[in-house]
């Protein structure tokens, strides 16, 4: 099981500062949407050039144009981009044919998916390479998870891996652990910490045992 460390409410040197005090303890550093709306593709650039050994996933959402927006996230150095399981099964189709191209992945977002079984199945058909379920802000403020949405992709999903993102906190880890993803996503519950350097290495020493 691997860690992510989603950064949404940074600009590119609060990134740099946070992804240098962290780096060691994650697998993965993600500019987050919020990042990419205020500071544009170049925040990936300026990741991946000052922290090569990490995978960059891009959260782009796509959903449309898939085809053009991985190559362009590509371009910027990610190694991953997100696209919307909402969107059109030829969008995630183009993004898919361009992320191999470019050696890449592709991870699709199930947020606000509603019939989340039966799309995680269509999706898991098309090629991609990770599933995640996630609870976005919207959604956390009102008060939902993703951990039954997990249990309910982890039953139908055969060749992707499976992600969780949304509110996930050292105290709930264990319960998200639990339900197996092969990937955890964390934003505020490492960004959002006193010490950010000791909850990213207790929260991967936790995923790492599993
Ligand atoms: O994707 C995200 C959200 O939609 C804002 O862009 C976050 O990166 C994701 O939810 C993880 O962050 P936390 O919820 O703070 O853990």
């Amino acid at each position: 099981m691997e860690l992510q460390l989603a950064l949404d409410l940074v600009d590119i040197p609060g990134a740099k500062q946070v992804v240098a005090e962290v780096a060691e303890h994650i697998d993965i550093v993600e500019i987050g949407t919020p990042v990419v709306i205020n500071e544009g593709l170049r925040a990936v650039k300026e990741i991946k050039e000052a922290f090569p050994s990490l995978r960059v996933l891009a959260d782009l959402k796509i959903m449309d144009a898939g085809g053009y927006e991985v190559m362009k996230a590509s371009e910027a150095g990610a190694d991953i981009v997100t696209v919307l399981g909402a969107s059109d099964d030829s969008t995630i189709r183009g993004a898919v044919e361009e992320a191999k191209k470019q050696n890449k992945k592709i991870m699709v977002d199930m947020i606000n998916v509603k019939d989340i079984e039966s799309r995680a199945k269509e999706i898991d058909a098309l090629g991609v390479d990770y599933i995640c379920v996630h609870s976005g802000y919207d959604h956390q403020a009102i008060g939902k998870n993703s951990f039954e949405e997990l249990t309910a992709i982890k039953r139908v999903v055969k060749h992707a891996k499976t992600a969780i993102a949304g509110g996930i906190k050292l105290n709930t880890l264990p319960e998200v652990i639990k339900a197996n993803p092969d990937l955890v996503i964390v934003g505020g519950g490492i960004t959002g910490q006193e010490d950010k350097k000791a909850t990213a290495a207790e929260m991967k020493r936790l995923v790492s045992q599993a």
